[in-house]
C-alpha cells in the first residue's frame, strides 16, 4: 500500500499524477479543525502534508502523529511553528530560488507605479477626467538615479538590487543581518544601519520574512525618520509592519506614497483606510502569482515533498538537521 498524504491546495493535474504515482493522496480544502475532524483517521495516518497559507502549529500536529514531512508552495515558512517541527522530528520543504525573478519584478512594479502614479492617472483617464493637455496634479516623480534602499538582501533583494542598479542606473542602500559582498561587488550596493537606510533613501523596499525580530520592525520611529519625499514598499509580510503606523504616516504626510503587497491582515479589509489613499497602490499579495511561476512552486513543493520522503533533502529544505537526529 503507497504512503498516504494531504493534499491542501488544488494542483493542476499533471503535478497531481505525480503524487499519485508515489501516495495515495487526500484532498481537503483547508487545515482547520472542523475539517482534520472530518478527516480524522486520514490526518492521523498521513506521513506528508502539501500546501500553503494554512497555519500549521502544534494543535494540527497532534492529530498527525505519523506526519514526517510538509511541503509549502511558498518560500515563505511563516505558517509553520518550526520548533513543534524539529521537536517531532519533522521535515519542513519550501519553494526558494524559483519564484525570486518573478517577486523581484512584483516590486519593482511597485516603485514605478508608485512613483510615477500609474494606478491614480490610469483611474483618472478611465473617469474621463482627461480633459486637456496634463498639468503638474498629474506628475509623478522620477524613478532612475534616485537611491533605493533594501532592507532584506537575500535571494529576491540581489534580484531587485539587480533590476534596480543595473537597469535604472539606481544607487543602492541595503541592511540585513549580515553584509554581503557579492550585492557590493555586482551592484555596488552598500551596506548601512537602518536608520542610515531610512534617512538616505528616496525608495525604501522591505523584502524580509516574517519572524520574533521582524514583527512590527517598521513603525511610527521608523517612518518618522524616512524623507517626507520617500516612497515605501513592502513586498515580505505584513506583520513586519506596524499598519496602523504606515497609515498615520502617510495620512500625516511623513512618507510620500506606499507600494504593497502584503498586509497586517490578507485578504485586506474593504474598510481599511489604506484603500481611500490615493497615493496608495494595494496588491493582493500577488509577488509570485504568474501562471508560469504558481506552476513551478507548485511543481517544486511536489518534487520537494517525494524527495522528502525518500531522505533526500539537499536541497530546499528549512530543517535538514532533524534528519540527522
Ligand atoms: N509578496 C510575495 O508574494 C512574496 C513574499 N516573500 C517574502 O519575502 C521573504 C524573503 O524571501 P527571500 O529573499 O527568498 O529570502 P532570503 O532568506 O533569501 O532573504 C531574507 C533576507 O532577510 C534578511 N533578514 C532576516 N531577518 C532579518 C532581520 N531581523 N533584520 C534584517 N534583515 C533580516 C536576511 O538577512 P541575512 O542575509 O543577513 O541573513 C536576508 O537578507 C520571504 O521570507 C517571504 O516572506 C517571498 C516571496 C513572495
Ligand atoms: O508570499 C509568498 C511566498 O512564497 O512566501
Amino acid at each position: 500500500m503507497k504512503p498516504s498524504i494531504i493534499l491542501y491546495k488544488a494542483l493542476p493535474d499533471d503535478l497531481l499524477h505525480r503524487l499519485e504515482a508515489h501516495f495515495t493522496v487526500t484532498q481537503v480544502p483547508n487545515l482547520r479543525p472542523e475539517t482534520v475532524q472530518q478527516h480524522a483517521e486520514v490526518f492521523a495516518n498521513a506521513v506528508g502534508l502539501l500546501g500553503s497559507s494554512e497555519a500549521v502549529n502544534e494543535a494540527l500536529l497532534e492529530k498527525m502523529p505519523k506526519l514526517r514531512a510538509t511541503s509549502t508552495v511558498s518560500v515563505g515558512y511563516d505558517n509553520f511553528d518550526v520548533d513543534a517541527l524539529n521537536a517531532r522530528n519533522i521535515l519542513l520543504m519550501h519553494t526558494p530560488t524559483v519564484l525570486t525573478e518573478t517577486v523581484a519584478d512584483t516590486v519593482m512594479a511597485l516603485v514605478l507605479s508608485t512613483a510615477r502614479r500609474v494606478v491614480e492617472v490610469a483611474d483618472r483617464v478611465k473617469a474621463g477626467e482627461w480633459k486637456k493637455s496634463i498639468g503638474p496634479d498629474w506628475f509623478g516623480t522620477d524613478v532612475h538615479h534616485k537611491t533605493l534602499g533594501i532592507v532584506g538582501m537575500g535571494r529576491i533583494g540581489m534580484a531587485l538590487a539587480q533590476r534596480a542598479h543595473c537597469g535604472f542606473g539606481i544607487p543602492i542602500l541595503y541592511n540585513a543581518r549580515r553584509p554581503h559582498p557579492q550585492a557590493e561587488e555586482r551592484f555596488s550596493a552598500r551596506y548601512c544601519d537602518l536608520d542610515t537606510l531610512l534617512q538616505e533613501s528616496d525608495f525604501v523596499c522591505l523584502i524580509l520574512p516574517l519572524t520574533d525580530e521582524t514583527h512590527h520592525l517598521f513603525g511610527k520611529e521608523q517612518f518618522a525618520k524616512m524623507k517626507s519625499s520617500a516612497i515605501f514598499i513592502n513586498a515580505g509580510r505584513g506583520p513586519v509592519v506596524d499598519e496602523q503606523a504606515l497609515i498615520v504616516a502617510l495620512q500625516a504626510g511623513e512618507i510620500h506614497a506606499a507600494g504593497l503587497d502584503v498586509f497586517e491582515q490578507e485578504p485586506l479589509p474593504v474598510d481599511s483606510p489604506l484603500l481611500t489613499l490615493p497615493n496608495v497602490v494595494a496588491l493582493p499579495h500577488i509577488g509570485s502569482a504568474t501562471h508560469e511561476t504558481r506552476f513551478n512552486m507548485a511543481a517544486c513543493a511536489v518534487d520537494n515533498l517525494i524527495d522528502a520522503l525518500q531522505g533526500k533533502v539537499e536541497k530546499n529544505c528549512v530543517n535538514p538537521q532533524v534528519l540527522r537526529k
